[in-house]
C-alpha cells in the first residue's frame, strides 16, 4: 500500500520498554522501578483526509496499520452537539482496537474542552511499528526494499507479540500526533504539554485495559528511560472510563481536561545505562499472561502481608542496589574515563573484584527474591527453564547479568552485557547445541533513552 502524505501531516513516535527492576512492586507508589526505553518504536502519522465527505454532521477518523492484514479501523464522530457524539463509533473493521479507540476518545474530549477548531476535519492516522514488537515468522517482502518497517501476512490478532509494550507506544504516539493536529498552537514536546500527553495516554491506556495498572510502560513511552514511581490509582475515577455515565459531552470533556491538567505526583527521573554496556532482549517464544500473574502475586501479598512485606523490602533493596551500581558506573565513566575503559577491558572474567562483579551480584540478588516470590505465590515469575537460561547466559564471556523483565514468566529475558561482546554473544547462542538456547531469539534493538519524539515525514515516503 503506497501512501501519499500531505504537508500538514504530523508524525510522532514512542519507544517500547524493558522493566529491568521493580516488576510488581511498581504497582504500589512507595516503590520505584527502573525502565529502559528501547530503539523499537511505534509511529503515528496524522493528517487531514480531505477526500472523504462528511455525512449527517459526522466526521471520520480512519486508522490504518498497513503492516498487518485487515489493519484498518474507521470511526465516526459527532460534532459534540449531543450526549455521546464525541465518542468514536467503529463503522467498518475486521475487529476492534480498544487502544486506538480510547486514544481517539480521550484526545478528542480534551481538545473539545480546550476549544479546538479542528474537530470537524476528517482525519487519517497511519501506524508503523518496528519489527521487534512482533514475531517475524509470517513476514512478507515490504513494498520498498529499503523500508525499516516490514509487513505481515496475518492480522495483528494472529501475530505473536514480544511483550515490548506495543499498546503503550501505540497509544502514546497516536495521542501525541492527534494532540498536535487538534491543538496546532501547542507543541506536544514542550515540557508542560508533554505532561499532558503523558496523562492523556495513561488515561486512554487504562480505559482500553479497563483497569488502572502501574503505568510504567506509558511513562517510558513518553519520557524514555526512567526511574519511575506511580501516580495514585484513585485519581482516575470510573466515570472517566465511560462517557455515557456523564450527563453531557461538555461535562465529560471538562472532567478529562481537569484530570489531564492536574498534578499526578508521580516520579520519572531520566536515566540511562552506563556507557559500554548494552541491553539484550531475548524472546523465548512461549509467553505468559501478565494480568493473571499480577493477581496471583497480589493475592499472595494480601493473604501473607508480613511475609510479603519482608520479601518486597529485600527485593526493593536489591533493585535499589542495582540502580545505584549502574549510577556509580556512569559517574566513573564521566569522571575517570581511563579507569572506566580499563574496567570494561578487564571484564567480569578478571579475578580481582570490580564493579562489574558487584553488578552481577545485584542481578543475582534480585533473581533470588523473584524466585522466592515464584515459590510462595505460585505465579511462575522466574520458572525453572528461565533460571536455567539465565544461568547459562551468565557463563557466556561478556555477559554481566540478567533477569526476567517486567512480570517475568516465559515471555523474555533481559541481559546486560559488554557492548564490545554483543556480536560474540549472539554468535555463541546461535551456534550452541545447549537446549537452553534452542527457543531463544535476540530481538533487534538496544537502549534508546529518548521517549516521545517528532518524526520527519520523509521517513514514510513511498511506504
Ligand atoms: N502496530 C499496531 N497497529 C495497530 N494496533 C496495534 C499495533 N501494535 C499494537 N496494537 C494494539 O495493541 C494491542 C496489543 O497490546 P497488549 O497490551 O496486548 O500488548 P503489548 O503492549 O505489546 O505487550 P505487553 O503489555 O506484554 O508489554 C493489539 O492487540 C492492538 O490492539
Ligand atoms: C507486573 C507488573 O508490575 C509489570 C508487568 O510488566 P510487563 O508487561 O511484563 O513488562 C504490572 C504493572 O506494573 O502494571
Amino acid at each position: 500500500m503506497v501512501m501519499a502524505l500531505d504537508s500538514k501531516a504530523v508524525a510522532y513516535s514512542a519507544p517500547g520498554k524493558a522493566l529491568l527492576a521493580g516488576g510488581y512492586l511498581v504497582l504500589l507508589p512507595q516503590y520505584s522501578a527502573y525502565v529502559v526505553a528501547l530503539s523499537a518504536r511505534i509511529h503515528a502519522v496524522v493528517s487531514e483526509e480531505e477526500e472523504r465527505a462528511n455525512t449527517h454532521k459526522r466526521v471520520t477518523i480512519a486508522a490504518y496499520s498497513p503492516q498487518f492484514k485487515d489493519g484498518e479501523w474507521v470511526y465516526s464522530l459527532g460534532d459534540g452537539s449531543d450526549k455521546s457524539s464525541l465518542s468514536p463509533v467503529l463503522t467498518s473493521a475486521y475487529g476492534n482496537n480498544p487502544f486506538l479507540e480510547a486514544a481517539i476518545r480521550t484526545v478528542v474530549a480534551y481538545s473539545h474542552a480546550s476549544g479546538s477548531r479542528m474537530l470537524k476535519k476528517n482525519v487519517s492516522i497511519k501506524i508503523y511499528s518496528d519489527d521487534a514488537y512482533h514475531s517475524q515468522d509470517d513476514r512478507v517482502t515490504s513494498p520498498t526494499t529499503q523500508s525499516r518497517f516490514h509487513y505481515h501476512l496475518n492480522s495483528i490478532r494472529d501475530v505473536p507479540k514480544t511483550g515490548l509494550g506495543s499498546s503503550a507506544a501505540l497509544t502514546t504516539a497516536v495521542i501525541a500526533a492527534l494532540f498536535s493536529f487538534y491543538l496546532p498552537d501547542l507543541d506536544p514536546l514542550d515540557p508542560s504539554n508533554l505532561d499532558k500527553v503523558h496523562n492523556l495516554a495513561q488515561l486512554a491506556h487504562c480505559t482500553a485495559q479497563k483497569k488502572v495498572g502501574s503505568g510504567f510502560d506509558i511513562a517510558s513511552a513518553v519520557y524514555g528511560s526512567v526511574q519511575y514511581s506511580r501516580f495514585a490509582a484513585d485519581i482516575i475515577s470510573n466515570e472517566l472510563f465511560d462517557p455515557n455515565s456523564v450527563e453531557s459531552v461538555d461535562k465529560f470533556s471538562n472532567l478529562v481536561k481537569n484530570l489531564v491538567e492536574s498534578d499526578w505526583k508521580m516520579t520519572h527521573i531520566p536515566s540511562s545505562l552506563p556507557p559500554g554496556l548494552s541491553l539484550l532482549m531475548g524472546d523465548v517464544k512461549t509467553g505468559s499472561e501478565t494480568p493473571k500473574m499480577a493477581s496471583m502475586v497480589l493475592d499472595w501479598r494480601e493473604k501473607n502481608p508480613a511475609r510479603a512485606n519482608e520479601v518486597w523490602t529485600l527485593l526493593d533493596q536489591s533493585n535499589t542496589a542495582l540502580v545505584n551500581t549502574l549510577y556509580q558506573m556512569s559517574t566513573l565513566a564521566e569522571k575517570d574515563p581511563r579507569s572506566y575503559a580499563q574496567l570494561l577491558e578487564a571484564g567480569i572474567e578478571d579475578s580481582s573484584p570490580n564493579i562489574l562483579h558487584q553488578l552481577r551480584e545485584n542481578f543475582l540478588e534480585i533473581r533470588k527474591y523473584l524466585r522466592i516470590m515464584t515459590i510462595e505465590s505460585h505465579a511462575l515469575i522466574e520458572p525453572q527453564p528461565q533460571t536455567d537460561l539465565l544461568d547459562k547466559c551468565n557463563q557466556i564471556p561478556g555477559v554481566i547479568g540478567g533477569v526476567v523483565p517486567g512480570a517475568g514468566g516465559f515471555d523474555a529475558i533481559s541481559i546486560l552485557a559488554l557492548e564490545s561482546k554483543i556480536q560474540d554473544i549472539k554468535d555463541f547462542t546461535s551456534k550452541s547445541k545447549d537446549s537452553e538456547f534452542s527457543d531463544l531469539i535476540w530481538l533487534d534493538l538496544k537502549e534508546q533513552r529518548i521517549g516521545l519524539q517528532r518524526e520527519s515525514l520523509s521517513l514514510y515516503n513511498n511506504l
